[in-house]
């Protein structure tokens, strides 16, 4: 075969260049004939810093101008954090491969306490995680939650700083950055259910690039996706696009069967409310929607309403 040169379209972070390198080095290796350059792209949601993300329009800030860079022609492909892919693409793209998923946990990070339960009445948590607060303060209703933003060299500096008496970030980003240490422990999904599709990454293309999709097809993880797809359909079904307080948690179990959890939480935690399923892995988008429907019915609906500024039909 031809020998092709594959470009990666991706944010600067560093979590982000670590995933593109990942999945380039992942590519040169399955692949003889193909080598792969990496084509940095600082995003909207790179620039603003300083406000909330959904404020400014939540996570398909960070994704528009790579998909931008991959329509004209100038990258061939992205890879996402998952829990950070929107559940539509625009016309001519699409996901193409959800690979092995690594942690999905969510990590506690403190200096001082070794577990939640630890921290002192009224204790200050970091997180700008609508998700991570609803449950957070769900579990300890006595916790103070302060905004935390920024990539994750940024969050661990605020923390060391003083500003937080700990903060939560994903279990997966941290591993792979070389965090790991900083971990005091998983919290279990009894306290913190993961966001869809976390620890998990995935590559997006153009539709027309059969060539490419099938190079990448080795690197699709048959399980992982069945999982991903089954939380992403509670999203999708909720509207999740931007930040919500959403979470979903998909396991697989013996006979092919999988184990799906949901819930939507009010951000002051008072309110959570909590879904699951079991169904052949086949049906785990099928699955995912009535979840989804059965949310909106115990009274999600008023509190997505709220957020979004919209109902949810
Ligand atoms: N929200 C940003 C983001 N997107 C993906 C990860 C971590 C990697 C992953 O979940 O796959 C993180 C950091 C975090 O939430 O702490």
């Amino acid at each position: 075969m031809a020998k092709r040169t594959l470009r990666i379209a991706t944010r600067n972070s560093a979590l982000a260049l670590w995933q593109a390198e990942h999945i380039k080095a992942e590519l040169e290796r399955l692949h003889d004939h193909i080598e792969v350059e990496l084509l940095g792209i600082k995003t909207q949601g790179d620039k603003i810093l300083d406000v909330p993300l959904a404020k400014i329009g939540g996570k398909a800030l960070f994704v528009k101008e790579l998909e931008n860079a991959m329509l004209d022609g100038r990258a061939d492909l992205a890879v996402h954090s998952m829990k950070d892919v929107p559940m539509t693409f625009p016309e001519g793209l699409d996901l193409v491969a959800i690979c092995e998923r690594g942690d999905p946990t969510d990590a506690f990070i403190s200096n001082h306490y070794d577990t939640v339960d630890e921290l002192p009445e009224g204790a200050v948590l970091g997180t700008s995680s609508m998700r991570r607060e609803a449950q957070m303060r769900a579990y300890r209703p006595d916790l103070t939650v302060r905004t935390l933003r920024g990539n994750v060299n940024t969050r661990l500096a605020k923390l060391d700083a003083g500003e937080y008496d700990a903060i939560v970030l994903a279990s997966s980003g941290l591993r792979r950055l070389g965090f790991e240490e900083r971990i005091r422990y998983c919290l279990p999904d009894t306290i913190c259910l993961p966001a869809v599709g976390q620890g998990a990454l995935g590559i997006e293309c153009r539709t027309e690039d059969r060539e490419l999709i099938d190079l990448l097809k080795p690197l699709n993880h048959a399980d992982s996706s069945d999982r991903v797809h089954a939380e992403r359909a509670i999203n999708k079904r909720l509207d999740g696009g931007c930040q919500v307080p959403i979470a979903a948690y998909a396991l697989l179990e013996d006979d092919d069967r999988l184990w799906l959890r949901g819930l939507v939480g009010s951000v002051d935690g008072q309110t959570i409310h909590r879904v699951e399923g079991r169904i052949h892995r086949d049906n785990g988008v099928q699955l995912g929607t009535e979840l989804a429907e059965d949310l909106l019915s115990m009274g999600a609906d008023r509190i997505l309403a709220d957020i979004y500024g919209y109902d949810v039909h």
